[in-house]
């Protein structure tokens, strides 16, 4: 695929700094760790066992062949492995393999992996170092860059994590070219978020045509995405304020995944969340409804769901459980035009109200 080969190297400017650097080619991943941490130290490779199937093995006996000790733990694929008990093995298996500060936890996969991994480093002994290979557009995008990292609850998705910025960020593109077209659609999800967040020409470039793995922008529009996540992270990296603005469409979105028991995936969630929002917003007056018909327009044309199965009673729980939930009520990000949007406070009282303006009854 042409548009996997280009490669770009993007500085985050938080504390620590690191670097993306999106197409890095697999096999230089070795060497290029080197660099950062020199042999001989453990490298816990943490994956699952799909993208490990795919990438784990030459991974592995590169870094051997650079003088590294890895050990790989792997979990099923999926969101179930972003959880407290899928932690607790973890941390067991550390320490019982007396993994210590100075080695290296690798975390190769897609935004499940990246979370389950960054926590895990963020937690054991207090912080080890960690580096995110994502592996999914989603990933590569978004989840593996600002040190956000999780865990879900049984009450709800992501109450557990911590921030801990990655050692550094080395985006295997190649690796995208084996993605389904449900996980594509995915991290398209999130990349229609940041355009309807914060770059108007951006939403143009969606509007042309449904961004794929051999479009010849690939790499660039990538590197457009990351940018404007840096740019958030590097104002606000512990989502003190603006930050949170990068939650466009999630607060219905972690509702709906958590009333679905995930079977709905995150990047297909956070798209009904887009639609609802811009919804709201248009019904408040706050949005045009040209724009909101072409946000609309948008993910229907990149293959994503626009409308819930769910009604409001059965989301309104998960949705007080929002990290931008107060004792008052529900900080909303909402869009009021194509790359511009503002903090809009709900009181629990209207809250109801504000979900019917959504379509939800
Ligand atoms: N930390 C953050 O800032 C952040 C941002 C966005 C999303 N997230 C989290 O990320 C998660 C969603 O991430 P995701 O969509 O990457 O899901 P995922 O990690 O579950 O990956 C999706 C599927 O793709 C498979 N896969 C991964 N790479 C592949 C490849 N190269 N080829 C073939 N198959 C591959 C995986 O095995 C899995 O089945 C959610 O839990 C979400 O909450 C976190
Ligand atoms: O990096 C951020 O900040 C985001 O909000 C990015 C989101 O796409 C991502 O899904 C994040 O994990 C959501 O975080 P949460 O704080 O709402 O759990
Ligand atoms: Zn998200």
């Amino acid at each position: 695929m042409a548009g996997l080969s280009e490669k770009r190297v993007l500085p985050v400017g938080t504390d620590p700094s690191y670097e993306v650097n999106l197409g890095l080619a697999l096999a230089d991943l070795p060497a290029a760790i080197s660099g950062l941490v020199a042999p001989p130290r453990q490298v816990r490779l943490v994956s699952d066992e799909r993208v490990f199937a795919l990438y784990g093995g030459d991974l592995v006996a590169g870094l051997r062949a650079a003088g590294y000790q890895v050990a790989t733990d792997l979990v099923p694929p999926g969101e179930k492995s972003k959880t407290i008990p899928v932690w607790t093995d973890l941390m067991n298996r550390w320490a019982a393999e007396k993994v210590h500060r100075d080695d290296l936890v690798l975390a190769l996969g897609g935004g499940v992996i990246g979370d389950l991994a960054g926590f895990a480093a963020a937690s054991y002994v207090r912080g080890i170092r960690m580096v995110q290979v994502p592996t999914t557009l989603l990933a590569a995008l978004d989840a593996s860059v600002g040190g956000k990292t999780a865990l879900n609850l049984p009450a709800g998705k992501n109450l557990v994590g911590a921030f801990k910025q990655p050692l550094a960020v080395f985006c295997p593109t190649e690796t995208l070219a084996s993605l389904s077209q449900t996980d594509w659609q995915n991290g398209l999800a999130e990349l229609v978020k940041t355009a309807v967040l914060t770059d108007p020409a951006l939403f143009d470039r969606l509007e042309a045509g449904p961004l794929t793995g051999t479009s010849p922008d690939l790499t660039a529009v990538l590197a457009r995405a990351v940018g404007h996540k840096i740019r958030y992270v590097e104002a606000d990296p512990c989502e003190r304020g603006i930050r949170a603005h990068l939650n466009l469409g999630h607060t219905l979105a972690h509702a709906i995944e958590q009333a679905s028991g995930h079977a709905i995936a995150h990047g297909h969630a956070v798209a009904i969340g887009l639609a609802f929002i811009s919804r709201v917003a248009v019904n408040l007056g706050r949005l045009s409804p040209e724009d909101g018909d072409r946000i609309i327009r948008v993910l229907t044309a990149h293959g994503l769901p626009v409308t819930t199965g769910y009604d409001r009673a059965t989301l309104l729980e998960a949705i007080q459980r929002d990290k931008k939930a107060t004792a008052g009520g529900v900080r909303w990000i909402l869009p009021v035009a194509i790359g511009s949007c503002i903090d809009y406070p709900v009181s629990y009282t209207d809250l109801p109200g504000f979900l019917e303006k959504g379509g939800l009854s």
